[in-house]
């Protein structure tokens, strides 16, 4: 589990290090460090440019340059503004034979020290000119200049980063952005630390999570999945809900709807029945994926609701409690709920997401006592208890439909194991993410193929 740590507390954290050590010390701790792994990118090339900005970030950038000089690297720099530039950083940077630019020529390397914990909205007019004509990989210093510090939003011009340098601890960006490969240096911090803002889940955590059955296990201790989902019109997401349930776990799933037929077809160790009345018991239910609005669905997911057990709602389960709020009201709100919104499914239930995901995430966990799980490039969960955990897809191959309802499939099946739903939520995103890029391999997929390469992904976490 990875801790990532708003800027705010960064800051708190740094000066209170700061005031413990010699002035300087934690920069030239991190100037060394991106030193060392501009050395490694460059691989025994010579050639290093410097974007330096007018706070530490680009204090950060020169004595780096200073340390690649001492290796005998030739580096220039372009100072964005020469009258704010970092005095000390700059000065050592031209003892140790650095030169300043007006513009970058042809480098091996861009080291970007524009901006960092500081920055405000994308790239000024000035930075984006040095930054557009770039080929060079570019290693960004803290974070990609242009990039959001704490939501990882980008408004408009921003560096695009090869790799990252970090320094004490991740904040928000380096999960919800692209940042590349990103490097944590330590430079002391972690001592000063309160508890972290974001939680993001290694693959090892979803693997000693997950439930697999053991010697006293059967079919009913492991959990029986409900699955509520489809239509005469969409049954392919009963399809695609009831076959990611069944290869999340070992349990029973049952499957209640239009769509019985064609998800026997596909799945025959499925119990199917034609209505949510004769289900029989389940552990956790998943409701929503092409089930449709109408009176009949609005039935379904009041039933759910009532059921007294956990539950996910994805999908058309979303619109109808956005539309007809009185549905709310079958809930109870001891029994733990995970809404599963992409960004318009969000908004019909609680607005604009806005820049911030983060704090949009726990505001609507905070108004409807749920689990909200956000989807996207970098998925946020919210848990009412204020949790929150974040997980980059780092590939963008689910991005194809039908891909949710697989989500929300393998989710059902991790609440009836019984998992904390924040952890279900995120386990479940974690593999689904992973199934994507090993079913993917470099070519688009379609859903069904993600959905196969589940039992793949599920062993990936589980291998140490
Ligand atoms: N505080 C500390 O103890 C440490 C700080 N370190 C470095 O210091 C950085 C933070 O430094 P500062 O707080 O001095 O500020 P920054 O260097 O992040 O920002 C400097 C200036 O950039 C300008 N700026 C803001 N947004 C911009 C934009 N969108 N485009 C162009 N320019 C913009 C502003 O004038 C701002 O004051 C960290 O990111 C890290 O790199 C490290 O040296 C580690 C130790
Ligand atoms: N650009 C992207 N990169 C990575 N994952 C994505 C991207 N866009 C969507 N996803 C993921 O794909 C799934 C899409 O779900 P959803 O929008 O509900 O699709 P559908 O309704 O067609 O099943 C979600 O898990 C989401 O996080
Ligand atoms: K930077």
């Amino acid at each position: 589990m990875r801790g990532l740590w708003t800027t705010a507390r960064v800051r708190a954290a740094e000066e209170r290090v700061m005031a413990a050590v010699p002035p300087g010390a934690l920069m030239r701790r991190a100037a060394f460090g991106v030193a060392v792994v501009a050395a490694e990118l460059l691989a025994g090339r010579r050639r290093v440019g410097l974007l330096v900005g007018a706070g530490n970030n680009g204090g950060d950038a020169l004595w780096a340059g200073y340390h690649l000089r001492k290796r005998g690297v030739t580096v220039t720099a372009v100072l964005l503004e020469p009258s704010r530039a970092h005095a000390e950083g700059l000065a050592a940077f031209r003892r140790a034979g650095g030169r300043v630019v007006d513009r970058l020529g042809p480098v091996d390397l861009v080291v970007d020290g524009i901006v960092g914990l500081s920055a405000r909205g994308p790239l000024r007019p000035d930075a984006a000119a040095h930054v557009a004509g770039l080929d060079a990989p570019v290693l960004a210093v803290d974070l990609p200049s242009g990039v959001d510090p704490d939501t990882g939003h980008v408004a408009g011009p921003a560096v695009r980063a090869h790799t990252t340098v970090t320094f004490g601890c991740l904040k928000p960006v380096h999960a919800l952005a692209d940042c590349g490969d990103v490097r944590l240096v330590d430079i002391g911090l972690a001592d000063a630390l309160p508890g972290p803002d974001l939680l993001e889940l290694d693959p090892a955590d979803v693997g000693a999570a997950w439930p697999v059955p053991g010697p006293d296990s059967d079919k009913y201790t492991q959990g029986v999945t409900g699955v509520a989902a489809g239509s005469s019109t969409y049954p392919g997401a009963a399809v695609l809900a009831t076959g990611a349930s069944l290869l999340s776990t070992s349990g029973l799933v049952r499957y209640a709807g239009p769509a019985a037929e064609a998800v026997r077809a596909h799945w025959p160790e499925a119990i199917c029945t034609g209505s949510i009345t004769d289900a029989g018991r389940v552990q956790a239910w998943v409701v929503g994926p092409g089930l449709g609005t109408g009176l009949g669905s609005e039935q379904v997911l009041r039933t759910v609701l009532e059921a007294g057990v956990p539950v996910c709602a994805d999908a058309d389960a979303i619109t109808m409690l956005a539309n007809n709020p009185d549905l709310w009201d079958a809930r109870d709100p001891d029994t733990p709920l995970v809404l599963t919104p992409h960004d318009r499914e969000y908004e019909r239930l609680a607005g604009p997401v806005g820049e911030d995901r983060v704090a949009a995430a726990r505001r609507a966990a905070d108004k409807f006592g749920a689990v909200v799980l956000l989807k996207g490039h970098a998925t946020v969960i919210a848990s009412p208890d204020g949790r929150t955990l974040v997980n980059r897809a780092g590939n963008s191959w689910a991005a194809t439909a039908g891909s949710g309802d697989v989500l929300s499939g393998v989710l059902g099946s991790l609440l009836a194991a019984g998992l904390d739903p924040a952890l279900a939520a995120a386990c479940a995103t974690r593999v689904h993410t992973l199934a994507a890029a090993l079913a993917a391999d470099g070519a688009p997929i379609p859903a069904s193929a993600l959905l196969h390469a589940l039992p793949d992904a599920i062993r990936t976490t589980r291998t140490p």
